[in-house]
């Protein structure tokens, strides 16, 4: 693969429910970051899982306090990805183009916090100098210094589920795809190529969305582990031991949990109501 000179930073951000999250979650953000590096053309700082609000009302969704505290349990041996709990604190369900506008919001604020704080310390320097003649090599700060850009990390499901009718609002995946751009982990089999070409509007922004293969193939989902749950087997070494010892320890999953907001129509669905973005 050609390389180039000119790396741009990104952000990784991954939405969803979490209910509960698995190593297939956390192994997303590592083949995105391996993947984004072998380009060359892309520089990771850091992940972020933003767990959905309970307002979703999607079906067997426990509280966003038990799915918040398992995916910081979870991300105690990663050193660069975190867990954002500003989506699920908000009073209502929120779009997933209003969570990644937040964190590129966060991360302008932050540069121009960073920005002004050099300022000042350059004059700081400047007068120093002055009074003692030092030099101070003026290209130890740098000069305007690139946003990073935050991308939306999923899977190959929550990528073709963009033109599920009343799901998402068409101008909204525009936006995603055009601004922030994703990167989509895909399984050996799926259908995403397609699915991209049968879009239109994915088409036209295809040179945004990055698809990595997933050659590791497993089938590790939230679904599945509820699913163990329930039957009393084990769910060891398919997510964390923190969260095995969490699940337990307040009693997580059952027959009752599975049934929250069943017959509640999903939150996306109850706020759309007409048109395919295909
Ligand atoms: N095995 C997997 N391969 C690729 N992507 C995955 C996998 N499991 C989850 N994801 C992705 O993780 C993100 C969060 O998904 P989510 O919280 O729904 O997890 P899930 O395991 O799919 O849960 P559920 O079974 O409840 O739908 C989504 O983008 C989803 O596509
Ligand atoms: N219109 C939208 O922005 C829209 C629609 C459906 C799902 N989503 C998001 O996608 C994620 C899907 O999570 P699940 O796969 O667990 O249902 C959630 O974070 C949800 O908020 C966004
Ligand atoms: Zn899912």
């Amino acid at each position: 693969m050609e390389k180039s000179n000119k790396t741009e930073d990104v952000v990784l951000l991954a939405t969803g429910s979490f209910n509960p999250i698995t190593v297939m979650h956390l192994r997303l953000f590592e083949l995105a970051r391996d993947y984004l590096h072998e380009t060359g053309k892309y520089r990771v700082i850091k992940g972020i899982i933003s767990p959905v609000s309970d307002e979703y009302k999607k079906k067997g969704l426990i509280e966003a306090s038990h799915r918040l505290a398992m995916a910081n349990l979870a991300i105690e041996s990663s050193d660069w990805v975190q867990v954002d709990s500003w989506e699920c604190s908000q009073k209502e369900w929120i779009e997933t183009v209003l969570v990644l506008r937040h964190h590129q919001q966060k991360l302008a604020e932050a540069q121009s916090v960073w920005t002004s704080e050099t300022v000042s310390l350059k004059k700081v320097l400047k007068r120093k100098r002055e009074k003692t003649y030092q030099e101070v090599p003026d290209h130890s700060f740098k000069k305007n210094k690139a946003l990073p850009k935050v991308m939306l990390l999923c899977g190959a499901d929550m990528l073709e589920s963009l033109g599920t009718s009343n799901l998402w609002k068409r101008e909204h995946v525009a936006e995603i795809v055009s601004t922030f751009g994703v990167i989509c982990i895909t399984r050996c089999g799926s259908n995403v190529r397609n699915f991209i070409y049968e879009s239109d509007i994915l088409w036209k922004h295809k040179h945004n969305i990055h698809l990595v293969e997933e050659w590791v193939v497993n089938d590790i989902s939230s679904t599945k582990i509820r699913r163990a749950l329930r039957r009393g087997m084990s769910i060891r070494y398919l997510v964390p031991d923190s969260v095995v010892e969490y699940i337990k320890k307040h009693e997580l999953y059952n027959e009752d949990t599975e049934e929250k907001n069943a017959g509640i129509l999903l939150a996306p669905l109850a706020r759309n109501t007409k048109g395919s973005v295909l």
